[in-house]
């Protein structure tokens, strides 16, 4: 033991043998840091290497060789221990077989499972045999028996996930899904997401990279990220909730075209995206919305949600204040309503960026994790090589929102009515406008759609054109700690650190 100046810092210093080498290992309690460092380094400062003790994941003691053994010097633990409290001891397990390139099982059963026996985590695995198997189920098991759900799969299973344990929560809370206004109960069981599907946007937004074993080790370091999730609804009927993209034009009808083509894996969204490329298809309806006015940072922002986000952490003083003010009970909206009218090619939706490998920085860069809000973005009626302009610059790091054509606004709620609907509720008699087809009668050549498009709501379709979609601070929780500074594709989580201590 180390009393180092200042009487305070205590560490506590020992030698470690890695491979060949022997190592010089000071834990130092204050710092909560685990370091060791070569004793004779060729130069001063090289090789030392350390790791946050809340990041081990568990430790064991080695038979070195025979002769150790014998001595009865090296001792196995009947069981490694974890180190920190928080971390997940029970978890209950999704895989959906058929997600992305299929490769869900493998992925679980090669990479994750033993990492979790590693960490002592016992895991009740559920492999899906139809879509909304894990949704249905997560309304009848005994949901106080887990420390958190997982997921194996895409976007759309991590969605099937979360209607299952929001809308439990709900329903154990005697809360109405249906009522647009109604202020939902938060979801403290935090859900983890092992990615192996075909976009992965929202493991790739919350972790940045999308990557079974990173996001693993997340789970089992217990971190907690939390998130918000939209409501959408349509005539006081819930149709969904979304966390990511809520996109009618291009992306939905990408979506609409891709469903057909699911035997081509993840393939399928270069495909149909080039399609509807070419189809180049306007929409003309009317948006309303209720800018964000009470938090901090705009869509132009030229900095991104990281770890620790101070526009998020205000964002969770502003609701705690808000719950100790009124608690659950619904509190009358006043804030104003700006109406915009148009012809769209895109109009977008997002709770976070939308980052994911096809687009690093996503649908819009600067949008945060849990600050409450939404990034709206209209992309309105334009050449098709200035769409093209707009796609090119989410895979470069050109400004996506600098063209003339392009608007951005925070929102905290909005809503959508197509001119179709529009002039259907006007004249509903009026048959011989529905059976006139797809294109606009005064200018047959000009792509304006007379037809509607389909919402994508975290890459399912909905039914309806005409929606309203209300953001929720928080509402959830993922095992995630959003991007770290300066993460990279090569090292977005150190974890060979970790890998050299277990
Ligand atoms: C020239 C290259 C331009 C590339 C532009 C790439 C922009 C990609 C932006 C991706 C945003 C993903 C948002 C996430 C949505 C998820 O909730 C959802 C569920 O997983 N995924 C999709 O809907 C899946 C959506 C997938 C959309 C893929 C769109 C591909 C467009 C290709 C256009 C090609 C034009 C070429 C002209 C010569
Ligand atoms: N056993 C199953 N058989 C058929 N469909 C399933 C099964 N299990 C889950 N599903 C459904 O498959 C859909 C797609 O799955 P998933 O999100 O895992 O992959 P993906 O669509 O390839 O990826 P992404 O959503 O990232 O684009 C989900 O909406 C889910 O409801
Ligand atoms: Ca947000």
């Amino acid at each position: 033991m180390e009393q180092l100046p200042g009487g305070r810092r205590l560490r506590l210093a020992s030698s470690l043998g890695l491979g060949q080498r022997c190592w010089e290992v000071t834990l130092d309690e204050e710092r909560g840091l685990l370091a060791w460092r070569d004793p004779r380094p060729p130069r001063r400062g090289a090789d030392n290497c350390f790791v946050p003790t809340s990041e081990i994941i568990a430790v064991e003691e080695t038979e070195q060789n025979k002769k150790q053994r014998s001595t009865g010097k090296w001792q196995k633990m009947a069981k490694p221990h974890a180190f920190t409290e928080c971390r997940p001891k029970q978890l209950l397990v999704y895989i959906n077989p058929y997600g992305g390139k299929r490769q869900g099982k493998r992925i679980y059963e090669q990479k994750v499972a033993p990492l979790f026996s590693l960490a002592s985590i016992s895991a009740d695995v559920v492999v899906t045999e139809h879509a909304n198997h894990a949704k249905d189920n997560l309304f009848e098991v005994n949901i106080s028996k887990y420390d958190g759900v997982v997921c194996v799969g895409g976007d759309g299973m991590f969605s099937e996930v979360m209607h299952g344990l929001i809308g439990r929560m709900q329903k154990d809370s005697g809360i109405d899904q249906n009522n647009p206004k109604a202020p939902l109960a938060q979801c403290n069981i935090r859900i983890g997401i092992i990615p192996a599907g075909s976009t992965d946007c929202v493991c790739y937004s919350t972790v940045g990279i999308s990557d079974p074993v990173t996001s693993a080790l997340h789970i089992i370091i217990g971190d907690c990220q939390p998130l918000d999730v939209s409501s959408v609804h349509h005539n006081n009927t819930f149709l969904k909730y979304a966390v990511s993209l809520l996109g009618y034009g291009f992306y939905g009808d990408v979506l609409k075209d891709s469903e057909k083509k699911r035997w081509m894996g993840p393939m399928r969204y270069d495909y149909s995206g080039f399609k509807t490329f070419l189809s180049h298809h306007y929409y003309e309806g009317t948006i309303s919305f209720q800018p964000a006015k009470h938090t901090l940072g705009s869509p132009r922002d030229k900095d991104s949600c990281r770890t620790g986000c101070c526009v998020c952490k205000e964002s969770e003083q502003q609701l705690a204040e808000q719950r100790k003010k009124c608690g659950f009970k619904h509190e009358e909206d006043e804030d104003e309503w700006k109406v915009i009218k148009g012809k769209f090619l895109a109009i977008n939706v997002v709770n976070m960026s939308c980052a994911c490998p096809r687009s690093p920085k996503g649908l819009s860069p600067a949008a945060h994790l849990a600050d409450g809000t939404a990034d709206l973005i209209l992309v309105r009626k334009c050449s098709r090589f200035d769409f093209l302009r707009y796609l090119v610059r989410h895979t470069n790091r050109d400004d996506q929102f600098d063209f003339s054509f392009v608007d951005v606004y925070r929102v905290k709620s909005f809503q959508f009515t197509s001119k179709l609907s529009e002039d259907n509720e006007s004249s509903v008699t009026d048959i011989g406008k529905k059976r006139f087809g797809q294109f606009c009668r005064d200018h047959p050549a000009c792509c304006c759609n007379i037809a509607n498009s389909t919402w994508n709501c975290d890459g399912e379709t909905l039914d309806s054109s005409a929606i309203e979609v209300r953001v929720h601070c928080q509402l959830m929780k993922l095992f995630a700690r959003g991007i770290e500074e300066n993460c990279t594709d090569e090292a977005a989580y150190s974890h060979s650190s970790i890998e050299q201590l277990l």
